[in-house]
């Protein structure tokens, strides 16, 4: 028996994300907790389903941009988790990590940034030496779209300046930056941080460059690769990691950014990725960040994302209870500016049409 009735959440998620988020786990404790996780049909308009107290959400296009006006303008009380126009900084590798740059984080003997980076939108500039002079190779190319293809996700080492002839624009280069071949996940979900380690790229040392044969090394989502996966006949780029000898970064200072981030982006649901760089031990560049991430493999998801999903609705229904003690006052200043004029009686129907005025 629910506790109290908070609210129905609609989710309109691919089905890959589906099948890995909305687990019966979630499912029955929000229901414990008087939070009903209701499947979104992506077959009909989003406006004619419901109505939904908050809509959660990871797909792509205008269309379902457009959708969501169309909701937000029939339920303006409904909460959008996340305003696609905050999440779309997110389907772009320059934009997302401009956000980084504008972060402050004070009184902490650690620091942050992120790695050198150019975009390069043509072949022309490619090929175009003055381009790239100012980087230091390896490099790491990106396309500079992330929306959520596969396309999106392929990625390539890149060793020698002879090599980028291979690569299709628009794509982001980025320094390689050694860091002991663990990579630190946080993942955020409104207030609540944490952060997990996980499987990298390993570290490219100057000896290891001269003997490489390939001057270009392709791979994709590395972190979520199981060992036999990895860089199949590749094995010498890469060591099994002792992940569990890996010293984490401090959780004050992971906290710090993640908020800040959470703040300048206007972000619930998020995660970033983060590298120690090894050449100073304190410095750390945060390389990508993702909306919506699979928060399933996060021990414990549902106790968190269920605690969220409760603070979404108090938070609402506070806001509705403020609205309506708002309309009460005015309610009442109206009534006592009439009688303040003389006295005149006011009937509930014209008090009503006078606050539409
Ligand atoms: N600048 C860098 N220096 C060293 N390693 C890097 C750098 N950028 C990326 N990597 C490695 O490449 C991997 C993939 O890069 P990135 O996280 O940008 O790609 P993605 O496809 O967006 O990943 P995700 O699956 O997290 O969305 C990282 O997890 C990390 O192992
Ligand atoms: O399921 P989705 O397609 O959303 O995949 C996301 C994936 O989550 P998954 O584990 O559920 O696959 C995320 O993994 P973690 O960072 O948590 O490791 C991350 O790789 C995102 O970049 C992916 O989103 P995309 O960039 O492709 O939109
Ligand atoms: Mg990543
Ligand atoms: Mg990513």
């Amino acid at each position: 028996m629910a506790e109290k009735r908070f609210g129905i959440i609609g989710y309109a998620l691919a089905p890959k994300k589906q099948n890995s988020f909305i687990r019966d786990s979630l499912v029955t404790l929000a229901k414990s907790r008087g939070i009903e996780l209701v499947r979104v049909d992506s077959e009909k308009e989003l406006v004619d389903q419901g109505p939904f107290d908050c809509v959660l959400h990871k797909l792509y296009g205008d269309d379902w941009k457009r959708q969501l006006q169309e909701f937000k303008a029939r339920y303006p009380n409904a909460v959008i988790l996340d305003a696609p126009e905050s999440i779309e900084r997110l389907h772009n590798r320059i934009s997302m990590l401009q956000v980084v740059s504008e972060l402050k984080i004070e009184d902490r003997s650690e620091t942050f940034g992120i790695p050198k980076q150019i975009v390069i939108y043509d072949r022309e500039t490619l090929v175009d030496p003055h381009a790239w002079e100012s980087l230091k190779f390896p490099v790491i190319a990106k396309p500079l779209v992330a929306d959520g293809s596969a396309k999106s996700h392929k990625m390539a080492l890149v060793f020698t300046r002879d090599a980028l002839n291979q690569l299709k624009p628009p794509i982001v280069l980025q320094e390689f930056v050694n860091h002991g071949g663990v990579i630190f996940k946080v993942y955020v979900v409104g207030e609540h941080v944490r952060c997990v380690k996980r499987k990298s790229l390993p570290d490219v040392s100057e000896e290891k460059e001269l003997g490489v044969s390939e001057d270009l090394l392709s791979f994709s989502q590395v972190s979520n690769m199981a060992n036999h996966d990895m860089l199949e006949d590749n094995d010498r780029y890469y060591q099994l990691m002792h992940l569990d000898d890996t010293e984490m970064p401090p959780h004050a200072f992971v906290v710090d950014i993640a908020r800040g981030l959470r703040c300048a982006m206007k972000l619930n649901l998020f995660n970033f990725d983060v590298i120690r760089d090894s050449r100073y031990g304190n410095r750390y560049l945060i390389i990508d960040i993702n909306y919506f991430p699979g928060y399933a493999k996060m021990p414990g998801y549902e106790t968190v994302l269920t605690d969220f999903f409760c603070e979404v609705m108090n938070k609402k229904q506070q806001e509705e209870q403020v609205e309506g003690d708002e309309v009460h006052s005015y309610d009442k200043d109206v009534t006592k500016i009439l009688s303040d004029e003389g006295d005149i009686t006011v009937s509930p129907k014209e008090k009503e049409n006078t606050l539409q005025v």
